[in-house]
């Protein structure tokens, strides 16, 4: 099924506070994690501006939250990026309502906070399997179901994918398993951006500084997230909307040229390494903080 271009009449509410209107019509771009926080800021510029946007996410209410603000030019699919089969059955599904992928946001990701040597191997395994198996699996398949096979013109059809990692690069003490992921990702994009080129695939990362999402403020330990604005040279946190315009610029003509790039959008949190423990970041001890037990995946809230 194939739902109408987006029309103005289809437009989210609110217009973009950067972007010309009509700059993505015609393009659908797939963002994982949409149901929140950068996400699902990123989900609201893309539709402002034109674009038909799927979002996947493993909680249906997320999802339709964010496309009740979307409105008609977003769908909702429920899909774990960690599982080959419903990655797979995803790219059909997007593609049999949309017709088309130009872009990919490699944007569901995260972790949990934990000195290195108390994490054990399920729990490397766990933050390595969502943050780069997952971003592996997902741009595969749409790369292979979407930008590789020849579009109308007989070439292949090509497109972008936008991954998102995190900064710091330098090491975020208690992240030892993500920052190895995110590290990982980046040099996927930079491999693929070559490999992919004579597709006209191109690949970028946004490693993301300290942005103030709902998740973000309420997650890490109190001492931790009271600090962090201080560790920016800038002196804040940065806006999903920030988050959302990069995003929105590199789906855009004005991204055609970027290609193997890793965009660090930070504040300028990456260049500052201060003494340790930085502020917030260890007890009396200088042990790494230790974030609190959570569980947001439905189909593991059975009793252990
Ligand atoms: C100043 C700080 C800078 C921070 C910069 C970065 C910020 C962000 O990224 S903000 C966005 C954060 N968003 C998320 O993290 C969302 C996604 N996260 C999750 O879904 C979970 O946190 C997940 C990554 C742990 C995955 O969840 P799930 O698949 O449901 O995993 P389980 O809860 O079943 O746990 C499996 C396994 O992992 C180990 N483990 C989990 N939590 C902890 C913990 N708090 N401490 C230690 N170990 C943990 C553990 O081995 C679990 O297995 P079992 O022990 O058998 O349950
Ligand atoms: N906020 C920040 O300061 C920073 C964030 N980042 C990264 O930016 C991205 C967005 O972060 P933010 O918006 O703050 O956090 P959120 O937790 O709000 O976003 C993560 C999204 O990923 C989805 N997700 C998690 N696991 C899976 C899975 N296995 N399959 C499908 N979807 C999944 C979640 O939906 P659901 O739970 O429904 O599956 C959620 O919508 C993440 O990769 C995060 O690690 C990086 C640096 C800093």
């Amino acid at each position: 099924m194939t739902i109408p271009e987006t029309t103005n009449t289809t437009r989210a509410a609110n217009p973009s506070a950067i972007f010309a209107p009509g700059l993505l019509d015609g393009q659908v771009v797939l963002v994982s994690g949409g149901g929140s926080g950068l996400g699902r800021a990123a989900v609201l510029e893309l539709v402002a501006l034109g674009a038909r946007v799927a979002i996947c996410g493993r909680r249906a209410d997320a999802l339709e939250d964010t496309a009740a603000s979307a409105g008609a030019a977003c769908s909702t699919h429920v899909c774990d990026i960690r599982d080959e089969d419903q990655v797979d059955r995803l790219v059909d599904d997007v593609l049999a309502r949309h017709g088309r992928i130009d872009t990919l946001v490699n944007n569901a990701g995260g972790q949990f906070l934990a000195p290195a040597e108390t994490i054990s191997p399920k729990g490397f395994r766990t933050v390595t399997r969502l943050n780069l198996d997952g971003t592996w699996l997902m741009t595969h398949a749409v790369a292979t179901k979407a930008m590789i096979p020849a579009g109308p013109d007989g070439r292949p059809a090509g497109g972008k994918v936008v991954s998102v990692t995190l900064s710091p690069h330098h090491g975020l003490p208690g992240m030892v398993h993500s920052s190895a992921a995110r590290a990982a990702v980046e040099n996927m994009m930079r491999e693929l951006s070559i490999e992919w080129a004579r597709f006209g695939i191109r690949l970028n990362a946004i490693a993301a500084g300290q942005f103030a999402t709902d998740i973000f403020m309420t997650k890490y330990p109190r001492p931790m997230v009271d600090a962090a604005a201080g560790l920016v040279p800038l002196g804040r946190l940065g806006t999903p909307e920030e988050f959302a315009w990069l995003v929105a610029y590199l789906a855009s003509p004005a991204g055609d040229f970027f290609s193997g790039s890793v965009l660090t959008l930070d504040g300028a949190r990456d260049n500052h390494t201060g003494p340790w423990p930085a502020a917030g970041s260890a007890d009396a001890a200088g042990n790494p903080l230790t974030e609190a037990r959570q569980t947001r995946d439905p189909s593991a809230q059975a009793p252990r």
